[in-house]
């Protein structure tokens, strides 16, 4: 081959094998753009589908979220949806057939809206706390077979596959006030989770049904007889083809008035006489003043008239005269106001088109809603209901409630004026209001027991709470009967609630009638105080003083008193000043807002009040309960006649012509006042106290008070404060203390309290005490042991002597200027033992000692006794200032008193009688401490090596 073939074939052959190579380059390159391309795919699929693996997971939270809230809100929609036609239908009105019974839920509200069946397709769980429960009521309950008709709507199954709270569970977490299957509460039923389809009629509303829904006819009427007070729903029955047979089962109430039955003879009768109804009751009842029957109940919380309610059956309106439809016309458009309803039942076209319907599926008044009707009531039920609100209506009209007297907004009103309140129901139905102020300024109320005075005092403190608050009212309670009528008001170990605007409760006061000396004390000096203010503010009475001083805290008082004729029974001291100072606050009170209210089984037998004219002429208030004697004006007999429960108020003194026969709610049941106490003590300020509780029956504890300097406390006084009686141990002659009596746990008490009381008042301050005891009455040994190991623990120097002659030997030189007492327990037990020289000592320590600051506390166990040891028959009681009787009577004190003749004291049971001769000017009653709680077991002290 020529060379140019050989050179041309190897520059071919390079040519190839460069083209190769970068072929195969090419090749290569693209193969690795090609796998990094790939695996940039991988990571882009890799990473959306990460992406929506997130995205899925958080679509998935978001819609459970909102699914979450959905039902929620869904569940308080229907839980407020519930509460909401729970007071729409209360009671008889809107509870299942299977827990119905006759029970008016009607308060001063509007009428109740009436249950026809529920609301399809409206079932739904309720979780979380129940709904709140309203007052208790009672009433009968409808006869278990009243189940027999039951409806599945009506199924706690439902709520069980809906994955609701058991009717167990719901009872229990919603308290006491809802009874399972009972119908205590008036809200929805637990069992009941759908919610009701409600309609309008009485008050609001004619209606038409329609004839497949003419089943619901039965159960509507009967919610209405049976959801207000027997007697107020009077059916008419206009039915010319006798086809309300499912009607018969009323029958009970044509008897008693409640029902008629018209046919077609009757019919423009019956027409002619409810439009003459709604002309009457438009002039005489509305009168111009109100602009229906449900305006006139709201405003005063009484239903003068019956609802009225015409129910034409099947009538063939077309076919009706004009006379007769003109007269339907008339109710149609005047009824409703007047309390007369129209029900047309049928599917007669020709009557008024534009009337609320309810059709088998659905009611106008429920736009929208698809509603399930409930079945027809039982009708052994209907037949049993309709005999007892017969029964219930030819027994007269009920007693009115405590609840439905009581505004209900609380403390709305102002007592510059005067007070008012609700006391019952007048015979027309009115409230009957009392009144305090300038006049009457005060009240006598009378009755002998059981005549019902302790439950109207209930019913006007009721309505003084309710109506002023603790800014405007204070209250001060006072009981001397026994028993704790007015304990209710404090708060106790069961009910731990009080009424916010006492100030002062007394209990079980029986003989104590010093503390209602107290108390009258202690309005006297309120009434000073309000004088003084309203004359530095040139104010002459209350309501101008709260306009002088508006920052100041003037309330209206009133000071109640029952059974206060113990206070004046007697003829002796207490009672001359307790009657001096109710004639002061009499007169007086009225201008400074101090009202007295005094109750009385028999006010003719209390000659204290009958011998001073112008004291009961400021009670010019008079409340007499049936068969009261003298508490109306002479000629006055209303209270012989008046009825059982009631009460004549008369507020001209007693005057014939001014007499109110009253109705009086029973308001002392607990039903009736523990909501009402509640519901008062949640709207009280954080800064109200609870009331001061005197209880006679209580032995009060050694105050744990530090007394003022050099003074021993020797019990509680009778006062409003509960104060200590104090013994002054100043360095000055006479400054003993002679306990006198036999009563051993109580001498021993009063030493102890002495003592400790003023050791403890004197290491609060720094300082020390010396106590020498003597006890020489062996059972009082345990007591006086334990004192000494108490007073020691206080700081005290104590010694202890076993007999008297030892402990009045060397007295003077005891005598280091500093506090020191002598505790004597039974002196003369000691003193009888005494030689003549120790006769002396004893009686030169007791003269001479509280000059040198040694001060003998003795208990002498009576009164000769103790002159003994001061010197004999002709002694004179210098050297014991101070003295505290127990069982000691009055006249044996005589020697030791300022009275002549002694004080008029008799001894009774944890009392003496306490006098101090350098700061009383008559004894004062004293209750001795109890002291053991503050002493050391006395075995324990014993064992004390
Ligand atoms: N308006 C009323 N409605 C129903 N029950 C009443 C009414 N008034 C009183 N009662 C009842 O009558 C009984 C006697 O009433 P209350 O204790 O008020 O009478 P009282 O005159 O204070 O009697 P006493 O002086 O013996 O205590 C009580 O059981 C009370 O509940």
């Amino acid at each position: 081959m020529s060379s140019w073939r050989r050179r041309l074939v190897a520059a071919m052959g390079d040519e190839l094998g460069r083209a190769r190579g970068e072929a195969r380059l090419l090749a290569e390159r693209t193969a690795e753009r090609a796998e990094s391309e790939r695996g940039r795919a991988e990571q882009v699929i890799g990473d959306a589908s990460r992406k929506q693996t997130q995205l899925r997971r958080i679509h998935d939270k978001m819609t459970a979220t909102l699914e979450a809230r959905k039902a929620a809100a869904v569940d308080a929609g229907h839980r407020a949806a519930l509460a909401a036609a729970a007071l729409a239908a209360p009671a008889a009105a809107g509870a299942l057939w299977s827990e119905w019974k006759t029970e008016s839920g009607l308060g001063r509200g509007p009428a109740p809206l009436l249950r026809v069946g529920r609301i399809a397709d409206s079932s739904a769980p309720l979780r979380g706390p129940s709904l709140p429960p309203t007052p208790p009521t009672t009433s009968t309950a409808m006869p278990e077979t009243a189940s027999t008709g039951r409806a599945p709507v009506e199924s706690g199954d439902d709520l069980a596959a809906a994955g609701g709270i058991t009717p167990g569970a719901a009872t229990a977490s919603a308290g006491s006030s809802i009874v399972a299957g009972g119908y205590d509460n008036p809200g929805p039923s637990v069992t009941e989770t759908s919610l009701p389809a409600l309609i309008p009629l009485l008050d609001r509303s004619h209606l038409r049904i329609d004839t497949d829904a003419a089943h619901a006819l039965p159960g509507l009427l009967l919610r209405a007889v049976g959801s207000v007070p027997a007697g107020l729903v009077r059916l008419h029955m206009y039915d010319p083809e006798r086809l309300g047979g499912s009607l018969s089962a009323f029958a009970a109430l044509g008897k008693a008035g409640l029902l008629s039955f018209v046919g077609p003879s009757g019919l423009r009768d019956e027409l002619d006489a409810l439009v003459e109804t709604v002309r009457r009751v438009n002039a005489d009842v509305l009168a111009g003043e109100h602009e229906s029957l449900a305006a006139l109940a709201a405003a005063t919380g009484r239903r003068p008239e019956p609802w009225r309610v015409l129910v034409l059956l099947n009538a063939d309106l077309a076919a009706w005269p004009a006379h007769d439809q003109a007269q339907l016309a008339r109710l149609r458009r005047t009824g409703v106001a007047a309390g007369v309803h129209l029900v047309i039942v049928g599917d007669d076209d020709a009557g008024p088109a534009d009337l609320p319907r309810l059709t088998a599926t659905g009611a106008t008044a429920l736009p929208g809603a698809t509603v399930e009707l409930d079945p027809p009531p039982p009708s052994t039920a209907v037949t049993k209901a309709a005999k007892l609100i017969a029964e219930k209506h030819r027994a007269g009209r009920e007693p009115a409630r405590l609840v439905d007297l009581l505004p209900q907004r609380l403390w709305n009103a102002s007592s510059a004026t005067g007070l008012q309140a609700p006391i019952g129901e007048t015979a027309a139905g009115d409230v009957a209001r009392i009144a305090l102020g300038d006049n009457p300024p005060h009240a006598l109320v009378g009755g002998p027991s059981g005549s019902g005075k302790t439950n109207l005092l209930y019913a006007w403190i009721a309505g003084l709470a309710s109506n002023y608050s603790p800014d405007e009212l204070a209250l001060y309670l006072l009981d001397f009967k026994e028993g704790v009528s007015f304990a209710r008001f404090a708060s106790g170990r069961r009910d731990p609630t009080w009424l916010p605007h006492v100030r002062l409760v007394g209990v079980n006061i029986n003989d104590d009638r010093e503390f209602g000396l107290a108390l009258l004390r202690h309005l006297k000096d309120e009434l000073r105080r309000r004088a003084e203010a309203a004359k530095a503010h040139e104010a002459t009475k209350l309501e101008e003083l709260r306009d002088a001083d508006p920052d100041g805290h003037w309330p209206r008082i009133v000071a109640v008193v029952d059974e206060f004729q113990v206070l004046l029974e007697a003829r002796d001291a207490v009672t001359d000043e307790a009657v001096q100072l109710l004639e002061d606050l009499a007169r007086r009170g009225r201008s400074q807002g101090i009202h007295l209210v005094l109750a009385s089984q028999d006010i003719a037998g209390i000659e204290a009040l009958w011998g001073r004219p112008s004291l009961v002429a400021q009670f010019t208030l008079r409340i007499a309960l049936p068969k009261a004697r003298r508490v109306l004006a002479e000629s006055n007999h209303a209270a012989d006649t008046v009825a059982r429960f009631h009460a004549v108020v008369n507020d001209e003194s007693g005057h014939t012509g001014a007499n109110r026969v009253v109705a009086v709610p029973n308001a002392g049941h607990a039903d009736a006042w523990e909501p009402l106490q509640q519901r008062l003590w949640e709207a009280r300020a954080s800064d109200n106290e609870p009331p001061a509780l005197f209880d006679g029956d209580h032995v009060p504890d050694l105050t744990t008070a530090v007394p003022e300097p050099e003074t021993a406390l020797l019990g509680q006084t009778i006062d409003v404060a509960s104060r200590g009686a104090a013994l002054a141990l100043h360095r000055a002659p006479g400054r003993n203390l002679a306990v006198l009596g036999t009563r051993t746990v109580e001498a021993a008490d009063i030493l102890a309290a002495a003592a400790l009381t003023a050791a403890r008042g004197a290491s609060e301050r720094g300082q020390r005490i010396g106590v020498d005891i003597c006890c020489l009455e062996p059972d009082a040994a345990a007591s006086a042991l334990a004192l000494a190991a108490a007073l020691e623990t206080e700081g005290a120097d104590v010694d202890w002597h076993d007999d008297l002659d030892a402990a009045c030997k060397d007295w003077e030189s005891r005598c280091d200027g500093m506090l020191r007492l002598n505790l004597f327990h039974a002196v003369d037990a000691g003193s009888a033992r005494l030689d003549a020289a120790g006769s002396a000592r004893l009686r030169a320590m007791l003269i001479d000692g509280p000059e040198r600051h040694l001060h003998t506390l003795g208990w002498w166990r009576s009164v000769p006794r103790l002159r003994e040891d001061l010197g004999g028959f002709s002694a004179r009681f210098d050297a014991v200032d101070a003295w505290l009787a127990l069982d000691v009577q009055g006249p044996e004190l005589a020697p030791l008193s300022p009275a002549s003749g002694g004080p008029a004291w008799y001894p009774r049971t944890r009392r003496g009688l306490y006098f101090d001769r350098a700061r009383h000017r008559v004894p004062q009653v004293v209750i001795p401490y109890r002291t053991t709680a503050l002493l050391p077991n006395p075995s324990a002290v014993l064992d004390l090596p």
